[in-house]
């Protein structure tokens, strides 16, 4: 250091400034734990465990993690305090009780996904947030329910026209509930849909996702830097000009409560902008499609794989599916299928808040800015929770209401919980049944597997499957 400096001043100036960095290292050094919870090993200085995430799928780590340390433990990534948890009193503090004071990681994990979802309402907190989840509640649970039959039947009808004898059923439901979700948010046609959305959407999805674990790519300016740029752009461009177009058929009083775009720019009453209802518009794409294509895609893998589980479908599909007037709320068996597909797969394994105030819970102080990891796949994979977790059992939810709170936690729990589950359960009941009561399915590839690194997490190999019209 010395050789290096010529003045006695300079030589003070490079003390002080050194001095600082050593403080600060062990200044975050000291802080980057929870105090009195267990702590893995192997955390090295200012990386802490972010290395070891590089490594194997971040989901599986941290399970394991709860198998060796138990319902919480706290972990550090690059000096930042994070917690795990999938104990249920806990969990109902953070996402129930105090939720006020646990937001959205928004600089953090959210920070990738941002392009898409902008100012949209995963992505909003307070009263922003609040506003607009009065606005879109009753539309999502209530009002839009009756129109989703007839919209799955149609995409259904229109991406199971194919005469070829082996399909990747992960490809087949990204492309039908793309096209439900665009066709209940903007009335779109299944053709427009995958023209411009599945051709836009779909690559710069996959690059946030890389993004999230490579955070370098972000600042790398090279070939696929430019393809998203370019990409998000022309989605953004795309999208803005369908909520124009729809601005203008309002004015001249077309479209009124047609579909969710319509609600959107009443705004529950609000001034909107147009950049608002375009971040609205790809949040909704975002949330809605592939989480319930994943969904299906494991489904369709487990029951493709279990002789007896798919007869006990075909029965209650006959029953539906024969009648003149559907009555899809007997559709029991093929939520119990999906309900425990979302357990034994947690295609969301993870959703991250962060600490706002300090807050003390069971004698641990969980200071503001610790990252707080819901454990989703971790209390789906507890032995505590469940018997035989490993195993695909729908009959664990033949009496819905006796499962334990905060064990089951695909939509999460509380004020935040998806707006989606209802529409997403009841198009995918609907496939589900149909697909298995029409085809015989054979597994031929993949539907094991997950991929480590996407969110929602997709089999790894997709699900391909030889299939054949049943009598
Ligand atoms: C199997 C399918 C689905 C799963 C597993 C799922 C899961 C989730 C989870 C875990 C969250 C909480 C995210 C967080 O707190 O960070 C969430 C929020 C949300 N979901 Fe879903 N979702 C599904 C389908 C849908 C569908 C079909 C839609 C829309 C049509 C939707 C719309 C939303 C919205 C708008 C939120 C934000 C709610 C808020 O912040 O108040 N989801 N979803």
């Amino acid at each position: 250091l010395l050789s290096y400096t010529n003045s006695k001043t300079q030589y003070y100036c490079n003390t002080i400034w050194y001095s600082c960095v050593l403080l600060k290292a062990v200044w975050l050094l000291k802080r980057n734990r929870v105090k009195g919870l267990p702590y893995p090993s192997n955390s090295l200085p200012f990386f802490g465990h972010a290395l070891l995430f590089t490594k194997e799928t971040p989901w599986n780590l941290m399970s394991h993690w709860h198998t060796l340390h138990g319902p919480t433990y706290s972990f550090t990534l690059l000096s930042r305090p994070c917690i795990s948890t999938s104990s249920p009193p806990l969990l109902h503090q953070i996402l129930h009780k105090s939720h006020s004071k646990f937001d959205k990681d928004i600089h953090f994990t959210y920070f990738p996904f941002l392009t898409i979802l902008g100012s949209g309402i995963v992505t909003s907190s307070s009263t922003r947030w609040r506003k607009k989840r009065l606005t879109y509640s009753k539309i999502m649970r209530i009002t839009i329910l009756p129109t989703i039959p007839s919209t799955t039947l149609s995409s259904y009808s229109h991406f199971t026209r194919f005469e070829t004898d082996t399909i990747d059923f992960n490809v087949i439901y990204r492309n039908m509930t793309l096209s439900i979700i665009s066709s209940i948010l903007l009335s779109l046609e299944p053709i427009e849909c995958i023209d411009n959305f599945g051709r836009l959407y779909l690559p710069v999805m996959e690059e946030c996702n890389r993004r999230v674990w490579d955070p370098t790519r972000r600042f790398i300016v090279n070939g696929s830097w430019w393809k998203f740029y370019r990409e998000g752009k022309e989605l953004n461009r795309y999208v803005t000009d369908l909520v124009k177009r729809r601005v203008e058929e309002r004015e001249k009083g077309g479209y009124v409560d047609a579909d969710i775009l319509d609600y959107m720019l009443t705004g529950g009453g609000v001034e909107v902008g147009v950049q608002d209802v375009v971040d609205e518009v790809k949040t909704f794409v975002l949330a809605g499609h592939e989480t319930t294509a994943s969904m299906l895609a494991w489904c369709t893998a487990e029951v493709g794989r279990d002789e007896r589980v798919r007869e006990k479908l075909r029965e209650e599909a006959e029953k539906v599916w024969n009648q003149e007037e559907k009555d899809f709320t007997k559709l029991n068996y093929a939520e119990m299928c999906l309900r425990e597909t979302l357990r034994l797969h947690s295609v969301v394994p993870t959703v991250t808040r962060s600490v706002e105030e300090d807050f003390e819970f069971e004698g641990i102080m969980y200071e503001r800015g610790t990252t707080v990891m819901v454990g989703i796949q971790a209390a789906h994979m507890d032995e505590r929770n469940w018997k035989d977790p490993k195993t695909f059992k729908p009959e664990r939810f033949s009496n819905f209401d006796d499962v334990k709170p905060y064990t089951f936690l695909p939509f999460i729990d509380g004020p935040r919980n998806c707006l989606g589950q209802y529409i997403a359960m009841l198009e995918a009941k609907i496939i589900i049944s149909k697909i298995f009561w029409e085809y015989d399915l054979e597994v031929v590839e993949g539907g094991k597997e997950k991929d480590g690194f996407m969110v929602p997490v997709v089999p790894k190999d997709g699900v391909k499957c030889k299939w054949k019209r049943r009598n």
